[in-house]
C-alpha cells in the first residue's frame, strides 16, 4: 500500500506572467486557494493562461511577480529538489522517454533524489500496482511497447513516485479514447480516494471537470477567474454568460449526474406483496380495496421480481410466475441520470432497492422532471439575486 499523505494546501497571491516580448500578461494578478487534498479544476479556452497559470506552482514556468506557497512553503524560496518532493507532474500523452523502459520511467525523480537503487525497485512496483499495471508484465516495456491508456497509467505513476503532496496534470488524458478516458478517470477517482492528494488538474472537457473535480475554476483570458465553487454550484448557477456558454446547454441533464436517487422524494407507496405467502386472489382483493391497476411481487427478502397488473390475475395461478419481470431498477446510490434511464427502459416506474437489493420504493419521470424544474427555479432566482 502507498503511504497514505493528504494534500498541501496551495496558495497564489497576485501572480502575474509577463512573458518575454509579449505586450499584455498571460496571467494576470491571479489569486487562489486550493485546498488541501482537494482535486481542482481549470478549465477555459485555449489560450487563457491555464498551462501557465499550472506550470508555474512547480516552477515549470518563473512567475514575473507574485508568491505561491504550499503548505505555507513559498516556492520561490524552495530550490529543484525540494519542488520534486513536493509536486509530481503529469500530462497529455504521458511525456514517457521513449528510450526508457516502463520501471526507468517511474524511477526518474526518485533516482533525482538519490534514493536507494532497492528502494527505487519497490516504489517502481508499489506504483505500477497502485495503477493496475502489473510489474512483472510491464516493468521492462518501453513505452512504444503500451497502449495509450497504459502509457497514460505510467505517466500517472511517475507523476506520484516521489509520494509528493500536490500533483499537476495538465489534460493527462486527452490522447485516449473516450472508454479509456472514463476508465482513467474513475481509477483517478479511486487512486484519489486512498492518497488525498492536492490535485491541479488542467482540461478542457467541461463533463470531465463535472466528474473529477472537488472544485472547478472557470478561467477567462489572461487567467481571469470567472467562477470558482464546486461543479453542482457552477452548473445550478454559471456566474456569466462566459460561464453559462462553457456549461452549455445540457446543465439541467448534467446536474442529474450530480444528484442521487437518496436526495429526491421518490414514492415508497407501491401496492408490494410477498411470495408465495400470498394468492393471486387475495392480491386482486387488495388492489381493488387501494385501488390500484399495478403492484410489485417480493421475494422471501423483499427484493423486487415481478410487476403485476390487476388483469393479469384473474387467470393466474402463482404470483412467481405472473405478470411481467422487474427489469433495470436503481438503488437509493444511483444517479438520477440513471434512474432516467431504468425508466425509460422500463417505461414507467423504475423500481428502487436499498443497499441489501431490498425495494423502498419506485421512482417516476415526474419526479426526474419536477427535480430539473425546481434546479431551473433555483438557478433563475439565484440569477435574478445576483
Ligand atoms: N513561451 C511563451 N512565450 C510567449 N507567449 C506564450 C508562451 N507560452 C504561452 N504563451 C501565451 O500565453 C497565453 C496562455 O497560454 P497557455 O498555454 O497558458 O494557455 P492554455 O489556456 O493552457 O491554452 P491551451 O488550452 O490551448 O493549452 C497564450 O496566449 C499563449 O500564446
Amino acid at each position: 500500500m502507498a503511504e497514505t499523505v493528504s494534500g498541501a494546501e496551495i496558495q497564489l497571491e497576485n501572480v502575474t506572467k509577463r512573458y518575454p516580448g509579449t505586450g499584455e500578461p498571460a496571467v494576470k494578478d491571479f489569486n487562489m486557494t486550493i485546498p488541501a487534498g482537494k482535486i481542482v479544476i481549470f478549465v477555459g479556452p485555449s489560450g487563457c493562461g491555464k498551462t501557465t497559470t499550472m506550470r508555474m506552482i512547480n516552477r515549470l514556468i518563473e512567475p514575473t511577480s507574485g508568491t505561491i506557497t504550499i503548505g505555507g512553503e513559498d516556492t520561490l524560496k524552495l530550490n529543484a529538489d525540494a519542488l520534486r518532493r513536493k509536486v509530481g507532474y503529469a500530462i497529455q500523452q504521458a511525456g514517457l522517454f521513449p528510450h526508457f523502459t516502463v520501471a526507468q520511467n517511474i524511477a526518474v525523480v526518485p533516482g533525482l533524489l538519490d534514493w536507494e537503487k532497492k528502494k527505487i525497485g519497490d516504489r517502481v512496483d508499489e506504483m505500477m500496482d497502485l495503477v493496475g499495471l502489473d510489474p512483472s508484465v510491464y516493468r521492462d516495456r518501453f513505452p512504444r511497447q503500451l497502449s495509450g491508456g497504459q502509457q497514460q497509467r505510467v505517466g500517472v505513476a511517475r507523476a506520484l513516485a516521489a509520494d509528493p503532496p500536490v500533483l499537476l496534470m495538465d489534460e493527462p488524458f486527452g490522447a485516449v479514447d473516450p472508454i479509456t478516458r472514463g476508465n482513467l478517470q474513475d481509477e483517478l477517482l479511486r487512486l484519489q480516494l486512498e492518497l488525498r492528494k492536492t490535485i491541479v488538474f488542467v482540461t478542457h472537457d467541461f463533463d470531465e471537470a463535472v466528474k473529477l473535480g472537488d472544485k472547478i475554476a472557470v478561467l477567462g483570458d489572461q487567467s481571469t477567474i470567472q467562477q470558482f465553487d464546486t461543479p453542482e454550484a457552477i452548473l445550478a448557477n454559471p456566474a456569466n454568460d462566459m460561464v453559462a456558454g462553457f456549461v452549455g446547454a445540457g446543465a439541467s441533464l448534467k446536474q442529474l449526474t450530480l444528484l442521487r436517487v437518496r436526495d429526491v422524494n421518490y414514492h415508497d407507496n407501491a401496492l408490494t406483496v410477498v411470495a408465495p405467502d400470498s394468492s393471486p386472489a387475495e392480491l386482486r382483493k387488495q388492489m381493488s380495496e387501494q385501488g390500484k391497476t399495478y403492484a410489485l411481487v417480493l421475494d422471501a427478502r423483499r427484493r423486487p421480481q415481478r410487476w403485476v397488473h390487476v388483469r393479469d390475475l384473474s387467470t393466474a395461478s402463482s404470483l412467481a410466475t405472473v405478470g411481467r419481470p422487474v427489469g433495470d431498477n436503481v438503488s437509493t446510490q444511483s444517479t438520477l441520470q440513471d434512474a432516467l434511464e431504468a425508466i425509460l427502459s422500463e417505461g414507467g416506474n423504475a423500481v428502487v432497492t436499498g443497499s441489501r437489493g431490498e425495494y423502498v420504493g419506485t421512482i417516476d419521470i415526474e419526479t426526474v422532471t419536477n427535480t430539473i424544474q425546481q434546479l431551473r427555479d433555483e438557478h433563475d432566482a439565484g440569477s435574478a439575486a445576483s
